[in-house]
């Protein structure tokens, strides 16, 4: 097939609204020499396209470590954790300043967030994190994401930005992660060492054998494509497919998105909303118990709906915001469970309100759902 045909099995990146960009260490950086700024500004040219075609786009950069190691006139880079962590600090500046001028060129502002694995482990810090960058996004604001570096230890750290990517893809359901990298996409072995290895156009997320032929990173990036292949196994969790592919390729992201057959295309086996909802049921404690009226049990089983504070008669349980709840009817029968966005406190405060009583009733408003339909699974 010709690589500029729209390829069948392309239409669910060709069909994404929401869409998380990776870039790599090993795109960004110009030979160790700092920021490729030229090349950084083509991908802001490029989501800036996306986005006036109206899709959102969450960027996730690497790129700092490199940045600060070029600013304080580092050639090597360095391994004791103290002088990373300096790097790191130095170089986001510089990695922010730099996308800000780019994504101003096209009127669009930016945002950085600097996250750690403890940030996406605790439901609070989840919920708060999603709710700021769904903010953001709502604002057409571009959120550019990293490992908050300076902060980290190695017991915590994602280390590479695969898996972030991954877990924002998760964090905000988007339907694709795309990891953009040095290399084509993912070929059958490193074509670093074998020059006749063949790109792989198209695979099952989750697939093992795809770990086999996955190798480690070059000199700059850290994971190689072994953290690749697990992102896209944890994108697919909340249904993303995932699609690697060359950051140097011209125009490779409207491309992707035009449904062109580039790099490697990793899709999840299962529906996104099973799937996420598979998560929400198998993974959390239950902590306390709402109980519904008939008009709410309804719209929860037959629409899908969230749960908003006016369908509930009772609260039961000590929880607080993100915690597991279960959902009964009147009768104590158990209908759905879910992430609540309030405590037990305020929950039977606001429980049988409207929702637009709820920022008098307590002084702010989180959400205008006791629990969000992306947080609900029906049982
Ligand atoms: N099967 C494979 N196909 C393609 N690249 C591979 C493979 N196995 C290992 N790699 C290596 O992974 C590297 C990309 O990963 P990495 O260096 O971590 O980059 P990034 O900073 O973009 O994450 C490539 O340069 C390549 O040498
Ligand atoms: N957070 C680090 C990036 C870690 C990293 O290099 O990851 P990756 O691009 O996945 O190889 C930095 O900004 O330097």
């Amino acid at each position: 097939m010709e690589s500029n045909e729209r390829a069948p099995g392309r239409e669910a990146l060709s069909g994404a609204r929401r869409v998380v960009v990776k870039i790599g260490s090993a795109l960004l950086t110009n030979d160790g020499r700092g920021l490729d700024e030229a090349a950084i500004g083509g991908w802001v040219d490029q989501i800036a396209a996306l986005h006036a075609r109206g899709i959102e786009v969450v960027l996730v950069s690497s790129g700092a470590v490199a940045a600060g190691m070029a600013r304080l006139g580092w050639s090597v880079r360095p391994s004791a954790v103290h002088e990373l962590q300096a790097a790191a600090a130095v170089g986001q500046t510089g990695l922010a300043q730099c996308y800000e001028g780019h994504f101003a060129r096209h009127g669009l502002r930016s945002a950085q967030i600097l996250l750690t694995h403890d940030d996406l482990s605790n439901r609070k810090r989840y919920l708060n994190a999603r709710s700021a960058l769904r903010t953001l996004v709502a604002l057409r604001v571009v959120p550019v994401i990293n490992e908050n570096d300076t902060v980290v230890t190695d017991e915590i750290r994602f280390g590479d930005n695969d898996t972030l990517g991954a877990l924002v893809a998760n964090l905000l359901e988007a339907e694709a992660l795309v990891i953009l990298t040095d290399q084509e996409g993912l070929f059958d072995a490193d074509p670093r060492h074998s020059p006749t290895a063949q790109l792989i156009h198209e695979g099952r997320a989750g697939d093992p054998q795809l770990a086999a032929v996955a190798g480690g990173g070059g000199a700059l990036g850290r994971g190689g494509m072994a953290t690749k292949i697990r992102a896209a196994r944890l994108a697919a969790r909340s249904g993303a497919v995932t699609a690697i592919a060359g950051g140097r390729q011209a125009e490779v992201l409207t491309r992707l998105v035009d449904g062109e057959r580039l790099g490697t295309l990793l899709r999840p086996e299962h529906a996104p909303l099973a799937a996420r909802k598979r998560w929400l049921a198998g993974q959390l404690q239950v902590c306390g118990s709402l109980t519904l009226d008939a008009g709410a049990v309804s719209v929860l089983r037959d629409r899908g709906s969230s749960l908003l504070p006016v369908g509930v008669k009772a609260v039961s349980g000590r929880f607080v915001r993100g915690d597991m709840v279960v959902c009964v009817d009147e009768q104590g029968e158990r209908v759905a469970k879910g992430l609540v966005n309030y405590g037990s406190d305020e929950a039977a405060r606001i429980v049988g309100r409207p929702s637009h009583q709820i920022e008098a009733i307590l002084g702010y408003m989180e959400a205008p759902e006791l629990i969000h339909r992306d947080n609900l699974v029906v049982i």
